[in-house]
């Protein structure tokens, strides 16, 4: 028999696609079925116009059949099958897309199911198999013909004996090599995995022989093998059902199914598109972090499907990283495939997806901010840092999708607040929003410089996380009012009575000069303050560093070479009775005063949570003081 050349272009073509277009074999799998399906639903679309063909849905499947005497893999379809001219033109040419030409010719409106445009997927046979034998019988004929390829080398056509309208495929698998064991896709539970995988939702049951242990009969505690036919894939994607056929636990079996986590997840978001780019998708809310969620492993992402087909596992464009907590899948007709279906081309339809994916989330969290408050707390205390990172991350350039959507937790209310609530209940002299930072609420209820504002009745923002701070530096300001540390140098409240204040300075100038020529470069400035009431002493900073972030910048690797530093200014409560002990000190002996000024500054420093730079020098200090009292 003559053997017919493939084309010399497709000789190349063949061997690049054997080599180089996928970089997973298993995927010829999902070629093959996916090349099955349109079959079948070719023979639909068709008795949609023909009368005289109905289309019983029972007579339509797919059937995978591994032998492991013969080494072969066989994926029959009852679909419409090819003629000779079509097993020359859809096999003998590459890239020659037979469903691309049905699709054109038979202008189905609804007709986008159909998975199969390149002409390129079948040759993916090539990749497990040395030889691919197709035997076909097409729809309206009455004889069968027999294709087979052992690839570059071309291919023969021959009449054969099929009976039943389809297309059978037999895969002769290669020998097995030291990195590849070929023999793998003939075992049921790799198969199984792959067509799970892959071509779950492909609308057609996928049969497979499978093996099982089942109790023998009138035996409790024996066990036969038991072979049977079974139904691999699930077929209805929930994502096509109407939504208001789906339950809550339809969603929640689909999220389990789907090992997207082991929680159930607190929210699900199903989207039905159909505008200019039609897609479902149907994304979940965790309740839990998962354990990796803040290191490098977390892979952020959805999965990807065309047609029902999975294309990728996480595509990490379709979510923003703030919202990469999100869970789910996306499926879309509309996408522009390359030839693997692997990588998506420069795609601007994902690029519309994932902006309307974007817009949804957002408002779904918002939605649940305002109607289910516990719940959004739930997702916040796992996912509120992410949106803070957000709000920080390419220069804020997030922060106005964010802001409404952060809490923190209030002095006042002694709950978590958002910013438009704060916002909204500030008493009309208030000109800032004033936030104070701490390892935990506790600590941030008792530091000193909350004193003024606390007595003045404004209300407090607590910062605990190290990404508070600077989250809320990129804000600057919400609803026109500016942030403000409480624990700045300016706090922004009019004075009462600056008379007082600048007697107060002038008085004690050389007392403070002193202190800061003994605390030499570790204070910018000491100070009479006027944000302690009851305290002796604290901190406060000026400039752009605040003491929190000096402690987070210098904890990062690295931190060494940088040492940043905030400008720290010693401030003292002189109505205090320590300030007046101190001043009469210093009037009589200087030494003494050097002691206290060092106790005095370190106090500020363990207020601060800061480490003391010489414990032992403290200790000593401290000791010597108990001896001359
Ligand atoms: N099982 C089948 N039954 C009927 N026709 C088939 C079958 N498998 C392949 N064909 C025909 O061969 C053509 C080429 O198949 P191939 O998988 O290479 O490309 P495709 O499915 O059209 O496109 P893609 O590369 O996007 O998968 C198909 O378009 C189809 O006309």
């Amino acid at each position: 028999m003559e053997k017919k050349q493939f084309k010399a272009e497709s000789k190349r073509l063949l061997d690049m696609m054997i080599h180089s277009v996928y970089s997973n074999r298993e995927i010829f799998l999902r070629e093959l079925i996916s090349n099955a399906s349109d079959a079948i639903d070719k023979i639909y679309y068709k008795a949609l116009t023909d009368e005289s063909l109905t289309f019983d849905k029972d007579r339509y499947y797919i059937k995978i059949i591994p032998n492991k005497e013969n080494r072969t893999l066989t994926v029959l379809d009852t679909g419409i099958g090819m003629t000779e001219e079509e097993l020359e033109h859809n096999l003998g040419t590459i890239a020659k897309s037979g469903s691309l030409a049905f699709k054109q010719q038979n202008e189905m409106k609804d007709g986008h199911d159909i998975i199969g445009q390149f002409g390129v997927g079948f040759y993916s046979a090539f990749m497990v198999a040395d030889e691919v034998t197709v035997r076909s019988k097409a729809l309206g004929s009455g004889k069968a013909f027999e294709w087979v390829s052992q690839g570059a080398d071309g291919y023969t056509i021959k009449p054969c004996d099929k009976t039943d309208v389809g297309t059978e495929i037999i895969l002769k698998l290669k020998e097995n090599t030291e990195d590849e064991n070929f023999d793998d896709y003939l075992e049921e539970h790799r198969l199984k995995a792959i067509i799970k995988k892959y071509s779950d939702f492909i609308r057609y049951p996928i049969k497979m022989t499978v093996t099982e242990m089942k109790p023998k009969e009138g035996s409790d505690n024996e066990f036969e093998e038991v072979k049977e036919e079974q139904v691999i894939n699930s077929m209805v994607p929930i994502w096509r059902k109407n939504k208001s056929e789906l339950k809550q636990e339809d969603y929640e079996n689909f999220y389990r199914e789907k090992r997207y986590g082991f929680d159930k997840p607190l929210k699900h978001i199903h989207i039905q598109v159909d505008g200019t780019i039609r897609y479902n998708a149907i994304l979940f809310i965790p309740e839990t972090i998962p354990f990796d969620y803040y290191t490098k492993e977390y892979e952020k992402g959805l999965e990807l499907y065309s047609n029902g087909v999975l294309i990728m596992e996480k595509c990490p464009d379709l979510l923003p990283d703030y919202f990469s907590f999100v869970k789910g899948m996306v499926d879309s007709e509309d996408l522009s495939l390359n030839i693997s279906r692997e990588m998506l081309q420069q795609d601007r339809q994902l690029k519309v997806i994932a902006k309307n994916i974007k817009n949804k989330i957002k408002k779904e969290l918002e939605n649940l901010l305002k109607h289910d408050r516990a719940k959004y707390e739930t997702f916040y205390r796992s996912f509120g840092r992410q949106l803070k990172f957000g709000v920080y991350n390419e220069f804020g350039q997030d922060k106005d999708v964010l802001q409404d959507l952060l809490m923190f937790y209030s002095s006042k209310e002694k709950k978590w607040v958002t910013l438009d609530e704060y916002v909204s209940r500030m008493p009309e002299d208030q000109q800032y929003i004033y936030y104070a930072t701490g390892e935990t609420h506790e600590r941030i209820d008792k530091l000193p410089q909350t004193e003024l504002i606390a007595e003045k009745g404004y209300e407090i923002l607590y910062f605990t996380e190290d990404v508070d701070e600077f989250a809320i530096k990129m804000l600057k300001s919400y609803k026109d009012k500016e942030f403000k540390s409480v624990a700045s140098g300016d706090l922004g409240i009019e004075e009462d009575d600056n008379e007082t204040a600048e007697t107060e300075a002038k008085e004690n100038k050389a007392l403070f000069d002193y202190m800061k020529e003994v605390l030499s470069g570790k204070v910018k400035d000491v100070r009479a303050s006027k944000r302690l009431k009851t305290h002796p002493v604290c901190f406060s900073t000026e400039g752009e560093v605040s003491i929190e972030m000096e402690k987070v910048l210098n904890a990062m690797p690295n931190a060494d070479q940088q040492q940043i530093k905030a400008d720290k200014i010693l401030e003292l409560n002189v109505h205090h009775d320590v300030f007046r002990s101190l001043k009469a000190t210093f009037a009589q002996d200087k030494e003494k005063a050097k002691l206290y000024t060092n106790i005095l500054y370190n106090q500020a420093v363990l207020i601060e949570g800061l480490s003391v730079e010489d414990p032992v020098a403290f200790t000593n200090d401290i000791c010597q003081l108990m001896v001359q009292t």
